[in-house]
């Protein structure tokens, strides 16, 4: 299969849609159309055929479940340095509460051989599965960020990859654990996990179990189920690259919600560029008809203002021109 065209489907309760699906392994041109399409319209898509090894995921995975089967007691020797390390309904520092519990993880080398000796018996296997699959996922992160700079006819090839792939990138990974939330009194369905966000980053690259929760809103208020894939990474577009295509992709709002009978594991990593990086648009997406939206800003400015903001608020206005 190369790929699948979004389906609409429309019923009484709510809108469901399959996100755009695009094989990696088929011929550039067309990968890179498609993807352009996806952000635009979606700015989000699902892809196949990404390399990431099966065995990485696995382990990474197996990493993430015994974290979160310990004891509680135990879970929350994994906090030294907020924002860093174990957290369980409170997400971020500004009150925001979700029915999730997580690990959240700088992903630079140094920090998660840090962060290992609080958070595994084995440090040695913890910092080593990190290690290998997030050098993985960036790598995937970089394809798909040079496909898209091809897709939107920038010349630099490495104008968004560039970043990433520095040795001072400011990437983060999460796993999000969002145990069952049906009790004897409660008998509604779901519950919401991690509220309506954008990621502030410039592609977040996500995987889960296969149990459903991720929903994505193009419109507001109207909420979209993505179906569960484990095979594939669904991939979207944050704040960062919104600006840096000058409005072109679109940094869409998202939430992840509980299911009543099964827990669901999800591992995002979020590829971010150094704190001292520009964010601005290469020259190529600002044109008399695409004038400039954005002023340019450090991701340093960016990140304080969307650390200083409640999970839900929009931090992207801010940097309107
Ligand atoms: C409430 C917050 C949590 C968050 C930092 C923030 O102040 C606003 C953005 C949030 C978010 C969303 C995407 C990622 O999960 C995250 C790690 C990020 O970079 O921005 C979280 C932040 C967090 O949980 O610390
Ligand atoms: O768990 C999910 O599917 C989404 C989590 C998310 O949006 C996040 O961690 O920023
Ligand atoms: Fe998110």
């Amino acid at each position: 299969m190369v790929v699948a065209t979004p389906r609409p489907i429309r019923n009484e309760k709510s809108l469901s849609i399959d996100l755009p699906m695009v094989d990696l392994s088929a011929e550039r041109s067309v990968v890179s159309q498609l993807i352009v399409k996806a952000c635009e319209e979606f700015g989000f898509f699902k892809v196949i055929n990404h390399g990431v090894p099966p065995e990485t995921i696995a382990k990474m995975e197996e990493i993430g479940h015994s974290f979160f089967a310990k004891p509680v007691a135990q879970k929350k020797q994994a906090t030294p340095a907020s924002p860093f390390g174990y957290g369980c309904k409170n997400i971020g520092l500004n009150g925001d509460m979700g029915e999730v519990e997580y690990l959240l993880l700088n992903a630079s080398p140094p920090s998660i051989s840090q962060m290992s000796l609080h958070i595994s018996n084995d440090p040695s296997h913890f910092r080593c599965t990190v290690r290998q699959y997030t050098e993985e996922v960036r790598r995937l992160a970089c394809e798909i960020l040079e496909v898209m700079a091809e897709g939107l006819g920038v010349p630099d090839a490495w104008a968004f990859s560039g970043m990433i792939r520095d040795v001072d990138s400011d990437c983060v990974l999460r796993l999000n654990h969002y145990p069952p939330t049906l009790s004897d009194r409660d008998t509604s369905n779901s519950k919401v996990g991690f509220g309506e966000h954008s990621d502030p980053q410039i592609l977040t690259i996500l995987t889960s179990n296969d149990v459903g929760g991720l929903q994505i809103s193009l419109q507001d208020g109207v909420w979209i189920p993505v179906s569960p894939d484990p095979s594939a990474f669904c991939v979207n577009v944050g704040d960062a690259l919104q600006v840096m295509t000058n409005g072109r992709f679109k940094s869409v709002r998202h939430r992840a919600m509980t299911n009543s009978q099964r827990s669901r594991m999800s591992m995002a990593y979020f590829a971010a560029p150094p704190l001292n990086a520009w964010i601005v648009a290469p020259p190529v997406m600002v044109t008399p008809d695409t004038p400039s939206l954005y002023r340019a800003f450090t991701w340093a400015e960016y990140k304080k203002a969307a650390y200083s903001l409640r999970l839900g608020d929009s931090r992207i206005d801010l940097f309107s021109k």
